[in-house]
């Protein structure tokens, strides 16, 4: 090292592996525009640019700092941190729905986001839902009709409610049914954030066997979560991020162990 505190945090490969994703000094930075000015539509916009008036204050988060990380195939990693160090960020990013300020996300193959919010449709039934879903991930009709049965059976809804809007699911019986969802085909890179936190823990054990053979058939599964016991009991890796830096990356015991000790959690 040079010793130059500018200088890029640099990725070292294990050649013996395959790199799966490669996260290389990575920077991400949200901009805020403050409320001072308006709300931010066209027409104030255009008012501000016809009156010649400056655009409204901004204020910068600086999320993600110079972080760097090289996942390999068969990696199950655990990301945790406290409020706000910047887990769901990198998830986001690596998911390519952000753009890097600086430094770059390199993945092999497709990233899929599983995240408490994802995609599916309040109004529509499980059933729909599942369909949907299916297709959207790239699955053919004939393929959706095949996995349909193993969805619903992992999902282990109650009686009736796969027919039944999925606003009268609690978040418990969403998540259950999004990950089932997710966890239907293999992914090249699976991300799930906080999807399995409303789980019971008997849904718990049987979603950490399931990451287990798709970390088989996968590249890498990253898992956000606040429970340090689903990391443990999921990964085979942690990294440890605060402030949007990383503090540790190594075996999950030795790093749950450290941020255990560092935080009181
Ligand atoms: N859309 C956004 N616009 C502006 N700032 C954001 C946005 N999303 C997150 N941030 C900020 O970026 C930083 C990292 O947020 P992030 O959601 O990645 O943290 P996190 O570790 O996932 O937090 P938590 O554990 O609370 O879910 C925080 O300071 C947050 O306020």
């Amino acid at each position: 090292m040079s010793g130059d505190s500018t200088a890029p945090s640099a990725v070292t490969l294990d050649p013996s592996r395959e790199p799966i994703v490669v996260v290389d000094d990575l920077y991400i930075t949200y901009r805020v525009y403050g409320g001072s000015a308006g709300k931010g539509n066209a027409v104030t916009a255009l008012g501000r640019v016809v009156r010649g008036k400056k655009r409204p204050s901004m204020k910068e988060v600086r999320a993600i700092q110079g972080l760097s990380f090289v996942a390999y195939r068969g990696d199950a990693i655990g990301v945790i941190g406290t409020n706000g160090s910047g887990k769901s960020t990198l998830l986001k990013a690596i998911a390519g729905l952000l753009p890097p300020e600086r430094g770059g996300v390199y993945t092999n193959g497709q990233p899929s986001l599983l995240g408490v919010n994802a995609a599916l449709m309040n109004d529509l039934t499980g059933e729909r839902n599942i369909v949907l879903g299916c297709l959207a991930m790239g699955m053919t009709p004939e393929q959706v009709k095949q996995k349909y049965d193993e969805i619903v059976k992992f999902a282990g809804l109650k009686e009736g409610f796969i027919q039944l809007p999925m606003r009268a699911y609690s978040s418990g019986m969403g998540s259950r049914l999004r990950f089932a969802i997710a966890a239907s085909k293999s992914h090249d890179v699976l991300l799930i954030d906080e999807a399995l936190a409303t789980g019971d823990a008997k849904f718990r054990r049987k979603s950490a066997k399931k990451i287990d053979e798709l970390r088989g058939e996968a590249g890498a599964v990253f898992l956000v979560a606040h429970q340090l016991d689903s990391i443990k009991e999921m990964c085979n890796r942690v990294l440890w991020i605060d402030e949007g830096t990383l503090v540790m990356d190594g075996d999950t015991d030795t790093v749950v162990d450290a941020y255990t000790e560092a935080t009181g959690k």
